[in-house]
């Protein structure tokens, strides 16, 4: 598990160090495991392995991540490389610039770039007297250079890149989109003007191959957009490890999932195991519920019953003859958690049973068709966090559109701005309805509500393949997390040994990520490729008979 923290969080573990005088300590450590993790890259670029002969270009802010950027150069100068700053604020940390230059680093500055606050501040005194590079000048630098270590923005930013460093950057990635080969980049902390709380990355980035972080991840390295420009991640322990506090964002890896997922022992029976009901597919659009039947079976649900029309009952039955069916209401059948909405529209005895399960008592995933019943529902009251939306951006939106016109909120982002906050906005929807929200995406994000018993819960889910992005691998998600969810409702300390937080409240949406995160491992069973959501629903099984315990 990862935990990931903001800026703020890493900043009060940090502060008792800082007041004792141990910044220079603190930052020499990161720059260390920085200069450590660039030399790996820069011995890849050479074809003898050494370091000597191989060049690296620092691109240098103005304050301490500038300061960790020429600290490194200088530890990379010392092992031979041939090192190049270029400054790109109106300043630049004093004594990581002596450093450089004493071991014989060269240092310019980039010219025309001011301060973020005032982009026509002269440079300041003290590297007034470097040689200034034009723009051009300073890409053909970068693009000569084995290595660009990318150390102009780190958690004390605020907004994107801005002036001729965002210009700068432009310019190299339009190269960069044309050529297959070009430096390695490695960002240090956080790729430059990607907010380290949020994730958000306003345009230009430079996308990294590697990131080095210090102390601990920040929540930019766990979730998109930042996730997608992080490149590899490594944590370098600088001694605050122990100092801090609550993760503001946990990953579950594979590792994580498959050790936690909830198995059934010698005691069990179809009933304790958890009954799933399942609300889904109609005449028009049956697939839905032939796939979501077919994964929660895959996914080792004690039961499943299915409620709907005749001919979508029979399409069920045949793919999935475990599936017991009926043309019963809700209120008529005893589960312990309920599916509903995939595949869910234009039909109105859908609707009605759509409609009882989020007004029932029991945890429900409500996915596709069940998004606007739940949304409307919350002008009458909170949902509760047993009950698990399961939104993509566009359904999200919808979300927000009813919330607004109940007045639970004045803002209702559309899909672009949920698309490039969307941890800020699935925890703001949980918070909103009540409920637990799951926004799936290339980096799922799953929140809890919050209460005043339990402060709110986020977790974030990767290692799903881009080969997801494609029609049924939601109602193949959803299936899983059908299952899991009716396991909990049965077995509510089932998930503990994820955590305290993933006890009461937090349970349900520990529930969801190690749905999400099965169904991530489950699109890459077999490498990277095509997964139908038929097959994606069968390697189900494949993952969870790995060894994980
Ligand atoms: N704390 C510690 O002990 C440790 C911290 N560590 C390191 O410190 C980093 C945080 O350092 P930090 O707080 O100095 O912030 P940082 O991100 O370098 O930027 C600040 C300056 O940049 C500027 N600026 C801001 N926005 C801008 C923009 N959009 N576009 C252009 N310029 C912009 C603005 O200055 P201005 O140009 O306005 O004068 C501002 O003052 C952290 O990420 C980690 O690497 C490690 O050494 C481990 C120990
Ligand atoms: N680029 C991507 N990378 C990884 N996973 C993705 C990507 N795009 C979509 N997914 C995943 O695929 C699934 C698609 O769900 P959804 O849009 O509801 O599909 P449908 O309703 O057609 O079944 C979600 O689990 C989502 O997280």
């Amino acid at each position: 598990m990862i935990d990931a923290y903001t800026g703020a969080g890493v900043r009060a573990a940090e502060q008792p160090l800082l007041d004792a005088g141990h910044g220079d300590i603190l930052m020499r450590r990161a720059a260390l495991g920085l200069s450590r993790v660039c030399e790996t890259h820069l011995r890849r670029a050479n074809r003898k392995g050494l370091l000597s002969g191989t060049t690296t270009v620092i691109l240098v802010g103005s304050g301490n991540n500038g300061g960790d950027g020429l600290w490194a150069g200088s530890f990379l100068r010392r092992a031979g490389v041939m090192v190049t700053a270029i400054l790109t604020g109106s300043t630049a940390h004093p004594q990581g610039l002596k450093a450089l230059r004493a071991l014989g680093g060269s240092v310019v500055r980039l010219e025309g770039q001011g301060s973020a606050t005032d982009p026509n501040t002269a440079p300041d005194a003290s590297i007034a007297g470097f040689h200034a590079l034009d723009r051009g000048q300073a890409l053909s630098t970068m693009t000569s250079a084995h290595l660009v270590l990318d150390a102009m923005l780190g958690t004390g930013a605020w907004g994107g890149l801005r002036g001729e460093a965002a210009a700068l950057v432009e310019d190299f990635n339009a190269i960069r989109r044309e050529s297959a080969t070009g430096p390695r980049i490695v960002a240090c902390d956080v790729v430059s003007g990607v907010n380290a709380d949020s994730g958000e990355a306003p345009e230009p980035v430079l996308k990294a191959h590697a990131t080095v972080t210090f102390g601990a991840a920040k929540v930019a390295h766990v979730v998109a957009p930042g996730e997608q420009l992080t490149g590899h991640l490594t944590v370098i322990p600088i001694g605050i490890e122990d100092r801090l506090e609550h993760p503001s964002v946990y990953r579950l890896e594979a590792q994580d999932i498959l050790a936690a997922w909830p198995r059934p022992t010698a005691t069990d029976t179809k009933y304790t195991r958890g009954v799933l009901g399942v609300v889904a597919g109609t005449p028009s659009y049956p697939g839905a519920a032939i796939m979501s039947t077919n994964a929660a079976v895959q996914t080792g649900a004690g039961m499943i019953r299915f409620l709907g029309d005749a001919s979508t009952r029979g399409m069920v039955l045949a793919q999935s003859p475990e599936v017991v069916c009926s043309d019963d209401q809700p209120w008529d059948v005893h589960v312990q958690a309920w599916l509903a909405g995939p595949g869910v529209a234009d039909d109105e005895s859908q609707a009605a049973r759509v409609q009882a399960v989020v007004e029932a008592q029991e945890p429900a995933v409500l996915d596709a068709g069940a998004l606007t019943a739940a949304a409307q529902s919350v002008a009458d009251g909170r949902l509760g966090a047993h009950k698990i939306l399961t939104p993509h951006a566009g359904e999200l939106e919808q979300v927000y559109e009813w919330l607004k016109g109940f007045g639970v909120t004045d803002d209702a982002p559309d899909r672009t701005r949920i698309e490039a906050a969307p941890v800020h906005w699935a925890r703001e929807a949980a918070r909103l309805t009540g409920a637990t929200v799951l926004l799936k995406g290339a980096t799922t994000i799953i929140a809890s509500p919050g209460s005043e018993e339990q402060d709110q819960v986020c977790l974030s889910i990767g290692q799903a393949s881009p080969w997801l992005a494609t029609a049924g691998s939601g109602d193949t998600l959803a299936g899983i997390l059908g299952a899991v969810v009716a396991h909990v409702a049965e077995h509510p300390e089932a998930l503990r040994r994820l955590g305290e937080w993933a006890r009461g409240d937090g349970r349900w949406a520990a529930a969801a990520a190690l749905g999400a995160g099965v169904h991530a491992l489950a699109s890459r069973v077999d490498g990277e490729g095509p997964v139908p959501p038929t097959v994606l629903a069968a390697n189900v099984r494949r993952v969870l008979r790995t060894k994980g315990q």
